[in-house]
């Protein structure tokens, strides 16, 4: 970003916010993004959102991580495609979105390579994990021992999203310890069918659930906040949450927009140095 720009722009860092691609009523394409992950980037992190397209490999990557201060991977429905982590083939009612695998991919390893802090939500968990060599359970619910992890769709999508489905045990000395040093068991949201099976190579557990699922990992080696969670902080900020406050969930977001502003303020300051060389050669 050039600060030329108004001050209020130059001062925050950008975040990207990637999209699913979906067809609307009348069929009609749309790249769209849940309101509540642009408003956590801007409320909750303190960011500007930046709406990052699933256009695939037309993205150019190095150039987008370049200007990027931050990355948020959304939630949602649809499921990563089994074949990017070699797993059996889909059930036919599984809901896919290749645009978005094609993007997001890719773009969390250049992400996580050039030190863009990144944060990883539900489906964003989970590709997370298969971009860096993990693979998934497609219905955890299924797998004996694991407890269902799906919302009650009979209620309605606050009760969904406000439900404290279960604890989860944060790792002790971890990233997520360290945002969160009161407790270290936690209630958190639960809307997912599928979860971690194998973590990929180089990932740290950052929480567990009561039944042993991997609800929560960082990336070891990454230069900045890496962090990828099976909850839902995001809804803290949904415009028609009404009452409810958790403090977890606005800890997260803090983390995530501190290690963005981090970013920022070095990315600033090379760039003025930059200027200055150039200047001191004229
Ligand atoms: N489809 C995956 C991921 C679940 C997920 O991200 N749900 C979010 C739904 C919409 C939203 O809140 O943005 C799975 O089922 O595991």
């Amino acid at each position: 970003m050039s600060s030329d720009l108004p001050l209020s722009c130059a001062t925050l860092p950008l975040i990207g916010v990637n999209a699913c691609s979906q067809r609307l009523p009348e069929k009609h394409p749309f790249f769209i993004v849940g309101e509540k992950y642009v408003r956590a980037v801007s409320e909750g992190a303190g960011g500007m959102p930046l709406v990052i397209p699933a256009l695939g490999d037309q993205i150019p990557l190095p150039q987008l991580v370049a200007q990027l201060d931050g990355l948020l991977l959304t939630g949602s429905p649809s499921n990563i495609e089994p074949h990017h982590y070699d797993g059996e083939p889909s059930a036919p009612d599984s809901e896919h979105d290749p645009s978005r695998d094609a993007t997001t991919l890719p773009l969390v390893r250049a992400a996580v390579a050039a030190g863009v802090p990144v944060l990883g939500i539900c489906r964003g968990f989970q590709e997370m994990n298969v971009a860096l060599g993990g693979t998934l359970h497609q219905k955890v619910h299924e797998v004996p021992g694991y407890r269902d992890h799906r919302e009650d769709k009979t209620t309605s999508i606050n009760d969904q999203y406000n439900t404290l489905a279960h604890p989860v045990t944060l790792q002790p000395g971890g990233l997520l310890a360290s945002i969160w040093p009161h407790e270290a068991d936690v209630m958190v949201n639960s809307l997912h069918g599928q979860g971690v099976r194998d973590l990929a190579p180089g990932l740290q557990v950052e929480a567990i659930a009561d039944d042993g699922l991997i609800e929560a990992f960082s990336v070891q080696q990454a230069k900045r906040f890496a962090l990828a969670v099976q909850w839902h902080p995001e809804w803290q900020w949904h415009p028609d949450k009404g009452v409810g406050e958790f403090p977890f969930y606005r800890a997260i977001l803090k983390a995530f927009g501190d290690a963005c502003r981090e970013r920022h303020a070095q990315r600033l300051a090379t760039q003025q140095s930059g200027k200055q060389t150039t200047v001191g050669m004229l």
